[in-house]
C-alpha cells in the first residue's frame, strides 16, 4: 500500500448545517452507485451536519448524462428561485397542482457514477466527454460540481472503490465526495462576497 497516495485532513471543520446539496447520480452500475451515494450522504449529515432535507437527489441512466442533467438542474433551481417563480409555477401540474418550490439554489453538486471498461472505445470517449462536461457545468455555472465519477479498468476496482469487496483497501469514496462538496460549498460562499 501507498504510503504518499492521499488527502491531508482539512484546515477546519465545515458546518453544512445551512447548505443545499444536489446529488446527481446514474442508474448504471447501481450495486456500487448506490453504495457511493450512501457514503456521500452519511458523510454530509453526520460529519458537517448537513440537513437531509436540504439534498436533493436526482438520477439518470448513464454517465454521459451527467453534464447534461445537472447543467437543467441548476437552471430549474435558478428558476424556482427568482421573484416570480410562484406565479410561473401556479399554471403547471394540471390534476396534481402546482410542484413545490424551492427557493434555494444549490450550493454545490455531487455527480456520481462508475464507468467500467468494456470492450470497446465506448468507455474512453465517455470518461473524457464526462470529466470535461463536468469541469464545464462547474465553471460556467459558479457552483461547485464534484466530479464523483470513477473510471475502472475492472468490477474489482470498482467495489474497492465503493468501499465494497475483498480487498483490504477498499475505501468508499462517497466520503471523500462529502467532504469535498461541502468544503467547496462554504469556501464558495465566501469567495462570492469577496472574502479569501
Ligand atoms: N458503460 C457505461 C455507461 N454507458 C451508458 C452511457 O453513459 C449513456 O447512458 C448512453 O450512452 C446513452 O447516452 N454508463 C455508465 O454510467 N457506466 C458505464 O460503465
Ligand atoms: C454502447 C454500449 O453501452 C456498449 O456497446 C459498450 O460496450 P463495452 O462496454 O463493451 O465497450
Amino acid at each position: 500500500m501507498s504510503v504518499v497516495k492521499g488527502i491531508a485532513a482539512p484546515l477546519e471543520k465545515y458546518d453544512g448545517s445551512s447548505l443545499r446539496i444536489l446529488i446527481v447520480h446514474t442508474r448504471w452500475n447501481s450495486s456500487v452507485v448506490n453504495e457511493i451515494v450512501k457514503g456521500t450522504i452519511d458523510t454530509m449529515t453526520k460529519e458537517h451536519s448537513v440537513k437531509s432535507e436540504n439534498i436533493t437527489i436526482q438520477t439518470v441512466a448513464g454517465a454521459f448524462e451527467l453534464p447534461f442533467a445537472t447543467q437543467r438542474l441548476i437552471a430549474a433551481s435558478r428558476l424556482q428561485a427568482t421573484p416570480n417563480a410562484a406565479e410561473l409555477f401556479s399554471t403547471l401540474g394540471e390534476n396534481t397542482g402546482p410542484p413545490p418550490i424551492n427557493s434555494q439554489t444549490f450550493d454545490a453538486v455531487i455527480c456520481i457514477g462508475v464507468l467500467i471498461k468494456g470492450s470497446t472505445m465506448h468507455f474512453e470517449y465517455i470518461s473524457e466527454a464526462v470529466s470535461n462536461g463536468i469541469m464545464r457545468v462547474g465553471l460556467d455555472s459558479g457552483i461547485p460540481c464534484v466530479f464523483g465519477v470513477l473510471s475502472c479498468l475492472t468490477d474489482e476496482q470498482a467495489l474497492e472503490r465503493a468501499g465494497l469487496g475483498v480487498s483490504e483497501k477498499k475505501h468508499n469514496h462517497g466520503i471523500d465526495w462529502g467532504h469535498c462538496a461541502v468544503e467547496l460549498a462554504i469556501k464558495n460562499r465566501r469567495w462570492i462576497t469577496g472574502e479569501i
